[in-house]
């Protein structure tokens, strides 16, 4: 029987050294406690995961598990050492956290049905995530769970039916115009000027959180006119990728007791804290206030949807639940879809030839956006999903490098998951960088960006290899949204300009950062000509 950290071992160890040596109490104590450690480490990190842990069976991935795939893991874009090990080692893998922290990586399509569909309730997103993500996004529907999630989905449901993002299409073609217009006039305001190097990601920053604030509430924000809008600032220090910021935000993933320490990061995250709550208080409570029946923002809908229910006795949301529910939209809603256009903007900057073959479908299909750029009132009026290959390219774009590339969850209850048995309490991860990626599910080209293949998927694709927005009850209820404002946007900009890589900026594609959202660290600077 091999001996426990937690069974006196370690007193038993000090008493004995006792007889050799006159030592006083405290001493023992002291040494209790450090043979007490030591004998937990090398429990945690070489008894339990290889001789009693009940995943012991699950592939593993070689490591010394001290420290376990630590150093590995943070020194890499995220989701590729998980890619690599799935090809190595099957689509469910064990590796280690540092003292023998286990995780599992699941690829497996029956898993994910299991964890995203069948009993997605019997998996939540670990507590302290919760707690971390809270301070920024709310306790809206992302963070809620059970029975309150259902109830907060269905009541948000309606508001993102395809016919009411389909109503919102002209708020994304004026934001998406008036982007483009504001680009020109600052790079190439005077006419010798034809080319110019501009960093696309915060432009798309401010463009798509103008858009969700409008869309999403009916708020004018105007962060494209005035980059240094409060409600931007926020975001944007929030995000923030200097060292000590990143240290800091890791410490909090651990513990929210880091928030005491005195640190440049922790008061920035205050203070953004503070606009973003006030921010949306005014907006919820203009809304409440306000009965504007016409009004077709998402919030207006929920809360018109409320009243009604409300009139029959019922409430659904609260004034706070709804303030929860515009801190996710602005949060969830705006980054994630900047960063999908911006990494599209590049992708297409090294394939010219599919930058080409789109400009010309989109030329084709909307004539006015490229005869003049004032001349959009017919706009709205265009179907962007009737564009085939812009659709495949958004696809492609989502797939190659998708903006949210993991999802956590951790098992409610003793399970079993690809015939392997899975104890309450086991953390899994879900990695869209990894599955989107798997020769096993997109054949040997997998690693291609190439749009073409959403024409002629193999018979080894399942529905759950493209995990960009999850599946299932908890799958991103903005889907539609995003997909639309980036079309829309990517019509408006390649109609306009060229896009080429600027050589004098490294390829930030190697410079990949993951802060809820996958962003390049240094933005994406290209070289942008006029047509
Ligand atoms: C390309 C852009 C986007 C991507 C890749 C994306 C991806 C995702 C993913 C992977 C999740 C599941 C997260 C998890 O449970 O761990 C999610 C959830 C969510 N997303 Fe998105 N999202 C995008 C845009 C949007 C937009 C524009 C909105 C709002 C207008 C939005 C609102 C939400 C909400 C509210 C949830 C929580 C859903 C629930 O738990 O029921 N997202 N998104």
């Amino acid at each position: 029987m091999l001996c426990r950290p937690d069974d006196g071992t370690p007193i038993i160890i000090a008493l004995f050294l006792c007889r050799f040596r006159s030592l006083s109490g405290a001493r023992v104590v002291a040494i209790s406690f450090i043979c007490g450690l030591i004998s937990w480490i090398l429990y945690r990190s070489f008894i339990y995961p290889f001789f009693q842990s009940p995943l012991r069976h699950i592939p593993t991935v070689p490591s010394i598990p001290l420290w376990g795939h630590l150093f590995q893991i943070i020194n890499s874009e995220v989701g590729v050492p998980q890619r690599n090990w799935h090809r190595k080692y099957g689509p469910v893998v064990r590796y280690f956290f540092p003292l023998g922290g286990e995780r599992l990586s699941i690829a497996d399509d029956d898993a994910i049905k299991e964890i995203t569909v069948r009993d997605c309730y019997g998996y939540a997103k670990p507590v302290r995530v919760q707690k971390w993500m809270a301070s920024v996004l709310g306790r809206g529907v992302l963070l809620v769970d059970g029975n309150e999630h259902m109830k907060q989905r269905k009541a948000l449901a309606p508001a993102f039916s395809i016919s009411s993002i389909r109503a919102l299409a002209p708020v994304f073609w004026r934001k998406g115009l008036l982007m483009t217009t504001l680009l020109g006039r600052k790079h190439f305001a005077h006419h010798a000027q034809t080319i110019a190097s501009i960093e696309m990601l915060d432009w798309m920053n401010r463009a798509t959180l103008d858009v969700i604030c409008e869309a999403g509430f009916g708020y004018e924000l105007s962060s494209l006119e005035h980059p240094t809008t409060a409600l931007r600032q926020a975001y944007a220090s929030v995000f923030a990728f200097d060292f000590w910021s990143r240290l800091t935000q890791g410490l909090l993933q651990q513990s929210q007791i880091f928030r005491i320490i005195p640190s440049q990061m922790n008061r920035s995250m205050a203070s953004a804290s503070r606009v973003i709550r006030s921010t949306t208080d005014e907006i919820v409570t203009n809304k409440l206030h306000a009965d504007n029946k016409e009004a077709r923002d998402i919030i207006s809908l929920v809360v018109h949807a409320n009243k009604n229910i409300d009139d029959e006795g019922e409430s659904y949301l609260s004034f706070e639940n709804i303030r929860d529910q515009v801190m996710t939209f602005l949060g969830a809603g705006h980054d994630t879809t900047a960063a999908a256009v911006v990494w599209t903007l590049h992708l297409l900057s090294k394939n010219q030839h599919i930058q080409d073959r789109l400009r010309q479908e989109i030329q084709k299909a909307l004539p006015s956006v490229v005869d003049s750029l004032e001349a959009h009132t017919l706009l709205p009026q265009i179907d962007v999903d009737q564009l085939p290959y812009l659709s495949n390219v958004c696809r492609e774009s989502l797939r190659y490098i998708p903006p949210i590339p993991l999802t956590i969850r951790e098992a409610l209850h003793d399970t079993t998951l690809a015939n392997h048995p899975i104890p309450k309490g086991t953390k899994l991860y879900i990695m869209a960088n990894a599955i989107n990626r798997l020769p096993e599910y997109w054949g040997p080209d997998a690693d291609t960006f190439d749009p073409d293949r959403w024409d002629k998927l193999p018979s080894t694709h399942a529905t759950n290899s493209f995990m960009t927005f999850l599946h299932g009850p908890r799958s991103c209820i903005g889907r539609k949204f995003a997909e639309m404002e980036m079309k829309v946007f990517l019509c408006c900009l390649l109609s306009t300009y060229k896009f080429e890589p600027d050589s004098a900026f490294e390829d930030q594609e190697d410079w990949k950062m993951w802060r809820l959202v996958l962003r390049p660290r240094d933005g994406i600077n290209l070289k942008v000509s006029m047509i």
